[in-house]
């Protein structure tokens, strides 16, 4: 378990044998924290009515279906069928969109049948198929190019992210994301970091 991003990070184990009976869904009902001694506490996040289930989260909530499938599977051992892993969209917020592979298109590709391991992506735009071969080629060679970078350097963090990040995949991917939360992190604790008041600005809402 840990704090998502920056050096705050630590990891423990524990038993926690309540929580632990929770399932799991792409959009829980519930949110966990620890307190400095190790304590959970779970807290609904939505109205839940009486008899229904309560669920958890066991994957990382900003990451797209491919991302969060395959971790629940390796570390899990299952493949989860719920109502955000079927929506190739992920109701909308297309955070494992990649850019077309045409040149001239400026659409999207989304996997066309995201319960399938194997399937086929397509753009939104402009109806290309792709094989899921080609998707996974561009997901490692993005893997990599993230692991490379100085998370620390906040300018660095903001200029890749406005100027070579999104030349590969569209603002909406988890890539993106990931980064902008680890920018306003590190911003957050940069001792002296001053914000010009314009740059996150862009890159969050533009
Ligand atoms: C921590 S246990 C959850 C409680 C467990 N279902 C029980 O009855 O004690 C985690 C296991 O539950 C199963 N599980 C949890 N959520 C699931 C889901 N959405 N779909 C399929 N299996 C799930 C998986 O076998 C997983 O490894």
């Amino acid at each position: 378990m840990g704090t998502p991003y920056g050096k705050k990070e630590m990891s423990f184990r524990g038993l926690y044998p309540v929580s632990a009976l929770m399932n799991h869904n792409c959009v829980p009902n519930t949110r966990y924290t620890f307190n400095a001694d190790s304590q959970m506490t779970v807290k609904a996040v939505k109205p839940i009515l009486a008899g229904s289930e309560i669920f958890t989260c066991y994957s990382g909530m900003l990451w797209g279906t491919p991302a969060r499938r395959l971790h629940l599977y390796t570390t899990k051992h299952f493949l989860c069928t719920c109502d955000r892993c079927a929506d190739p969209t992920e109701r909308g917020t297309l955070l494992a969109a990649l850019k077309c592979f045409s040149p001239e298109c400026l659409g999207s590709l989304l996997p066309l049948h995201p319960l399938k391991t194997n399937t086929a992506w397509r753009c939104l735009d402009c109806g290309l198929k792709v094989p899921n071969n080609n998707i996974c080629a561009i997901q490692s060679a993005l893997g990599s190019l993230v692991g490379s970078l100085d998370f620390e350097n906040v300018l660095a963090l903001e200029n890749y992210i406005l100027n070579r990040i999104t030349k590969f995949v569209p603002r909406t991917n988890q890539i993106v994301v990931d980064l902008q939360c680890r920018l306003i992190w590190e911003i957050g604790e940069a001792e002296g970091f001053r914000w010009n008041g314009k740059n996150l600005f862009i890159i969050l809402y533009s």
